[in-house]
């Protein structure tokens, strides 16, 4: 478990990570959003052992960090931001010295590199300096020296940024299915990531926790939320349907003729359009509840912080 308190970071007179407080338990998937300089990369940092907090606890299995870094740092597998250092060294080299300094040994060192070689599928360039590969597979090195030592906690700063649609699916996936009885956080700004593989969702902007639940939640404060989309095959009056019982607002895109009703609370609207529909026998060719939108929850609530 990792238990945070009013965890902060200044540089100089700059409040980077602002009294931040939060519980992650085993099995927990934890995605960090905020826009840029938020402070969630500081905020990793923190809980990896490689920064000193100016204020507040951080305790790791019953440990505090600034007592015992270096028996939490061999719980946790860490990918920072950007690329692995040690550019010069092959895959494999660099994967073997990873190991070591891991303290694998013997046949459980030979068979941890050939199983995360063939997790993060990096046999193609195994004997390619890292500096001259990809920022993909860059990416899939850093993600493989995090895994090696097989840690019950996990940290990936923007685990997929660079990495192709294929690519981003299969880290998911090992995400997923790393996490089972772990933690895993990760940061992201890309919000679809969240609905894919976190079970929680923190939104962090300057320095402060904004909002912390499960990505369902954070849908639902979108207006979008059990918004109906809609769109008619011929041009249609479609006064009636601002009118309908419950509707509070309706929108008409007028690029693409996309109407959208906005429910009063979280009223299902579905019935009464369906049947506004049908008793007028009109023609659709789109009909859908939205489950609501988190770029648009995103944006408002970290705008009203930068505000
Ligand atoms: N060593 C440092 N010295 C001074 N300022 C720093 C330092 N490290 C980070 N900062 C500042 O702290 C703020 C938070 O940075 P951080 O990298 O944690 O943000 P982030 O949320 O990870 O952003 P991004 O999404 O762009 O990676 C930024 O304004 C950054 O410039």
């Amino acid at each position: 478990m990792i238990s945070v308190t009013n965890l902060s970071k200044a540089f100089g007179d700059f409040i980077a990570v602002d009294k931040l407080s939060f519980e992650v338990r085993a099995g927990d998937v934890v995605g960090f959003l905020g826009p840029n300089g938020a402070g969630k990369s500081t905020t990793m940092k923190m809980l990896t052992g490689f920064l000193t907090p100016s204020n507040g606890e951080i305790r790791i299995s019953d440990m505090a960090m600034d007592k015992s870094s270096k028996a939490i740092q061999k719980q946790i597998g860490y990918l920072p931001e950007g690329a692995p250092a040690y550019g010069d060294m092959t895959v494999v080299e660099f994967l073997s010295f990873i190991a070591d300094i891991r303290g694998l040994k013997g046949q459980h060192r030979k068979d941890r590199i050939r199983e995360v070689i063939r997790l993060v599928q990096l046999e193609e360039v195994l004997r390619r300096p890292v500096e001259n590969l990809s920022k993909g597979f860059k990416r899939r090195v850093g993600l493989a020296q995090a895994i090696i030592h097989d840690p019950d906690i996990l940290i990936l700063d923007e685990p997929t940024d660079g990495l192709d649609p294929n690519q981003k699916h299969q880290v998911r996936e090992l995400i997923k299915n790393f996490s089972k009885d772990k933690i895993v956080i990760i940061s992201t700004h890309i919000l679809e990531e969240v609905t894919a593989v976190c079970n929680r969702a923190m939104i962090i902007a300057a320095g402060k926790m904004l909002f912390d639940a499960s990505p369902a939640d954070l849908q639902k404060k979108s207006r979008y939320y059990q918004a109906i989309s809609l769109h008619f095959t011929q041009l249609t009056d479609i006064s009636g349907l601002a009118e309908l019982e419950g509707v509070e607002d309706m929108e008409v895109d007028r690029h693409n003729g996309r109407v959208t009703l906005f429910p009063e609370g979280q009223q299902d609207l579905m019935p009464a359009v369906s049947a506004y529909i049908r008793d007028r026998g009109l023609q659709v060719d789109t009909l859908y509840q939205e489950q609501g939108r988190l770029d648009d929850v995103f944006r408002q609530m970290t705008e009203e912080v930068s505000a």
